[in-house]
């Protein structure tokens, strides 16, 4: 096959993924629409016919006078061409704001299928990989600005109807008015300047979604100058000039190739086009004014001139649909491939329900009794050869307090994600009492859980909520949620805030306020705190500790052990004096446990763990030594 045809099937396809997608606008506002829209093709030819003939009729009725019927006839006439006139103005606003009612409701359900899709995954892969984000990040873009998207390509596709309306009637006219041939040669004309802009435009989509990296550097850059927190550093360390100067750059690297695409996408072939075009239209009409002298009416001249430019103007309005049309759909193909690529996912976290390897495997997640257990479990993150763990062999107990411990890259945070099943080992399982956890529903595994990343969450709802979430089917036990902020010591805080715990935790919200690093973070370890109380009996803290002041550390851990009593807790930490709490330190070095045992008895083995508690300790010699410092 061809390419050509290749290209026109392809094409084909895309205008019936529009068709398919049309429904989702409702079927009345889809009909009302293109009704509107063979409407508003049709009044344009009506207006020509009937101002033709106006023409043609003056003489006459000027001749016979205002009593005549040639007059009253003229007037008939003339009031069906206002009224043609007048009807444009009419139902042309209809047509604009139904195509953007369409686009809005086709767009709101896209946004959904996106969040769907993007929440669809139980594992968080997807969402780390860059290229499923390329395709997120370009859909969300335009689906939720709605400039060229899905939406507006629908509204496009039916506003193309009527240019097709109004060129068949303009042919219409030509043929009946005059010949067939002229006819015939204005319509392909305007459709070959339609083709060669269509494929222009089409091309040039899709070389502004392949040159998305460049755009997303210029976004990135252009967002640093507004952004409070780069903004003081820009100002503090001088990078003003750097950043203007790196985006001007920027922007030239991504200016460059499309300059180049659009003159041999736009401007060569508009040249070549135009250039047939325009020697076809000249022998349309050389012919038409040669054949006018002897064949020709006054209505039909008019007719023929009028229809000819009618027509030949539609070429400048088709690339708007066509324009509308190709980013949209690109948009679309966006959603699709990221919904795809979400389902394709390489072991991917999908499954909810529940995997049987053991027939003694209980129905439901029983809290831990013994041990949490990862037994020789390996893992790489997917499309990544190194293995972050290799056959690990770890045993966190239950009921106690357990560090973790290791070097920035050692594996800390990615343990927690295999904990919480946000990716699945490649290799091992990891048990609780003996049990793969796989055997559970991932929703019931997790809701053992209560887990806060180093990245934790800071959601711009009030700061009840933020603490609330720990545990949503209990969100509104406020003695809970006041519990854990006095916990976190942050019930004064809160409390001082303009509307105490209901106070949105964002400026974006008129009353609301913000909070400091450490206050959040002290928020976030409120809702582990919270989601323990109802019925989390792991708590996993990630980093819990590194923005707390000394005083308010100290303050945590003497609540954070009488409130997790009893509780499996897991604690991520660099910091000594956090992770010297622990019942239980382990140390991750190469994706294996290096070295393991209470802090004394690490210290006393003069290990890696002992010779990174000096390193941290000695930084404190000058005040005091490090046994104190640890103490
Ligand atoms: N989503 C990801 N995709 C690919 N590789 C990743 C991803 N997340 C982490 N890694 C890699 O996995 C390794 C372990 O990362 P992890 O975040 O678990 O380390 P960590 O011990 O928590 O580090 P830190 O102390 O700096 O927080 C690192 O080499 C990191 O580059």
């Amino acid at each position: 096959m061809t390419t050509w045809w290749r290209t026109a099937l392809a094409e084909l396809g895309k205008r019936w993924s529009i068709v398919r997608i049309l429904p989702r606008a409702g079927t009345r506002l889809v009909v009302g629409l293109a009704v509107i829209n063979v409407v508003l093709g049709a009044l344009p030819v009506i207006f020509v016919v009937a101002t033709s003939n106006v023409l043609g009729r003056v003489p006459e009725a000027v001749t016979g006078g205002t009593d005549s019927a040639a007059w009253r006839s003229l007037l008939a006439i003339f009031a069906v061409a206002a009224a043609a006139f007048v009807g444009q103005q009419i139902v042309a606003p209809f047509q604009n704001s139904l195509g953007e009612l369409m686009a809005r409701r086709i767009d709101g359900q896209m946004f959904d299928e996106l969040m769907t899709a993007a929440l669809r995954p139980r594992g968080i892969a997807p969402l780390e990989d860059q290229a499923a984000l390329q395709d997120l990040r370009a859909a969300v873009d335009e689906v939720q600005h709605g400039f060229q998207s899905p939406g507006q390509a629908c509204a496009g596709l039916l506003a193309l109807g009527a240019r097709y309306v109004q060129l068949i009637g303009y042919a219409t006219i030509i043929a009946l008015a005059f010949a067939w041939w002229a006819a015939l040669a204005l319509v392909v004309v305007v459709l070959l300047f339609r083709y060669g802009q269509r494929n222009g435009i089409r091309h040039y989509s899709r070389l502004r979604y392949a040159l998305d990296g460049p755009e997303r550097k210029i976004d990135y850059l252009r967002g640093l100058g507004i952004q409070p927190p780069a903004g003081k550093e820009i100002r503090v360390f001088g990078l003003a000039g750097w950043l203007t100067s790196t985006l001007e750059q920027a922007y030239r690297s991504w200016l460059a190739p499309l300059w180049v695409a659009r003159r041999r996408l736009y401007l060569w072939p508009f040249f070549r086009y135009a250039v047939v075009g325009l020697v076809l239209t000249s022998m349309v009409f050389a012919l038409t004014g040669r054949a006018a002298a002897g064949q020709l009416t006054l209505t039909g001249f008019a007719l023929v001139m009028q229809a000819s430019l009618g027509a030949l103007r539609l070429s400048e309005f088709y690339p708007e649909a066509d324009n509308q049309i190709a980013v949209g759909m690109t948009a679309y193909d966006a959603v699709q491939r990221f919904a795809q690529r979400v389902d394709t996912y390489p072991a991917e976290v999908r499954d909810e329900v529940p995997r049987r390897p053991s027939a003694a495997a209980p129905d439901v997640v029983p809290d831990p009794v013994t041990t949490i257990h990862f037994d020789q479990v390996s893992f790489a993150y997917p499309r990544q050869d190194r293995l972050v763990f290799d056959r690990l062999d770890l045993t966190i107990p239950v009921g106690r307090c357990t560090a973790i411990v290791g070097l920035n890259g050692a594996g800390k945070t990615t343990l927690v994600k295999l904990l919480a099943r946000l990716y699945e080992p490649t290799h091992g399982a990891i048990r609780v009492d003996g049990v793969d956890i796989r055997t559970y529903p991932v929703s019931q595994w997790r809701r053992k859980l209560g887990v806060i990343f180093q990245d934790f969450a800071r959601y711009e709802i009030s700061a009840a909520a933020n603490i609330g979430y720990g545990a949503i089917d209990a969100a509104d036990d406020r003695p809970g949620i006041e519990q854990a902020a006095r916990a976190v010591g942050m019930a004064d805080d809160l409390a001082r805030l303009p509307r105490g715990l209901d106070t949105p935790l964002t400026k974006q919200i008129g009353g609301g306020t913000d909070l400091s690093g450490g206050q959040w973070q002290r928020v976030a370890l409120a809702r582990a705190l919270f989601a323990l109380r109802h019925g989390s009996p792991v708590v996993v803290l990630d980093e819990p500790t590194a923005s707390l002041d000394v005083r308010a550390e100290a303050q945590f851990f003497d609540e954070f052990a009488e409130l997790t009593q009893g509780a499996t807790t897991l604690l991520i930490s660099h910091r000594f004096s956090t992770v010297r709490q622990a019942d239980h330190v382990v140390v991750l070095t190469d994706g294996k446990v290096a070295e393991q045992g209470s802090h004394d008895e690490l210290i006393a083995l003069d290990g890696q763990y002992a010779r990174l508690f000096r390193l941290q300790a000695d930084r404190f010699t000058d005040v005091t030594q490090p046994e104190e410092v640890a103490r």
